[in-house]
């Protein structure tokens, strides 16, 4: 299914406040305009219902929960009508892309009509990655606020790593490859406005080539992004299994809190 193009932002958006010069702000961005090709679902996957509510209320509501987060930009297709701001600091912005890198690059600049700033931070999470806990957001925040561009939440590879021959089938072993330097990817990845707004326009003319995450482009930029260990439990709902585990776990972290 192909996602139609995307409409640029409106040229007035609500702002998250009337704010006068002031500290940093932290914003989250939340991209929700992919099709979930591979999740099996019928339909978008952020909406498909796990441990009571959609996927992207789960995430949403993680970012909500902290306290130094001023708003919470979500962009989703144009023409998409399944999601709808739940609370006064939600924008619902409908300038999803081709891509999650389009997506986002049309969400920041929907963030920069809604008052963020240049040295504002942006937090960029996908919405199919529902087990993110507040406490997760907060220790990327605590460890990338003295940085001078930003970090992610990555996991040290807990796995042994192979390298194959190439594409043919059955995959073979070429080598097996050092983990010790090997991480793996999640979100947030948190940046200053100005510095991914640079990233991301300086691969627009490719069309966003090669820009698997935030911090592939910052990287180009010369930049070296901090990491910071995350959670085996901030997965991204990928295929039709990753429902189950993430409603297993989601139920569980309930069941826990009721009980203390
Ligand atoms: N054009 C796109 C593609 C993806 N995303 C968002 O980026 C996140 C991570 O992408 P991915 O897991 O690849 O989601 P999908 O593109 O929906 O899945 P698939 O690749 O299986 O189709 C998701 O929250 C998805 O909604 C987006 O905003 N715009
Ligand atoms: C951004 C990301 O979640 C980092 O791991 C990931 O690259 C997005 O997944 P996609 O399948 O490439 O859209």
């Amino acid at each position: 299914m192909t996602i139609p193009p995307p409409a640029m932002p409106e040229p007035v958006l609500r702002p998250f406040d009337d704010r006068a010069d002031g500290p940093q702000r932290l914003y989250a961005l939340i991209p929700a305009a992919g099709v979930g090709s591979r999740s099996g679902a019928q339909g978008p996957k952020q909406y498909q219902r796990v441990a009571g509510r959609r996927v992207i209320d789960h995430t949403v509501a993680a970012f909500l929960a902290v306290p130094a987060i001023a708003g919470v930009g979500v962009v989703v297709a144009p023409g998409d009508t399944q999601y709808h701001a739940a609370d006064e600091r939600i924008r619902v912005w409908h300038v999803g892309g081709e891509t999650r890198a389009h997506s986002v690059f049309n969400g920041l600049l929907a963030l920069s009509g809604a008052g963020a700033r240049a040295q504002d931070w942006v937090l960029v999470h996908d919405a199919a990655r529902c087990l993110i806990r507040p406490a997760d957001i907060e220790r990327l925040i605590d460890a990338c606020r003295d940085e001078p561009v930003g970090g992610l939440l990555a996991l040290p590879l807990p796995d042994t790593l192979k390298q194959a021959t190439g594409q043919q089938a059955p995959p073979r072993v070429q080598a097996t490859v050092e983990r010790g330097d090997k991480w793996l990817a999640q979100t947030p990845q948190m940046f200053r406005w100005q510095v991914l707004y640079q990233a991301l326009a300086a691969r627009q003319a490719s069309g966003f080539q090669g820009v698997t995450d935030e911090s592939s482009a910052v990287e180009a930029l010369g930049e070296r992004p901090l990491l910071v260990v995350g959670s085996s439990r901030n997965f991204k709902v990928t295929y039709p299994e990753d429902f189950a585990m993430a409603q297993a776990l989601l139920m569980h972290a309930d069941a826990a809190q009721e009980a203390a």
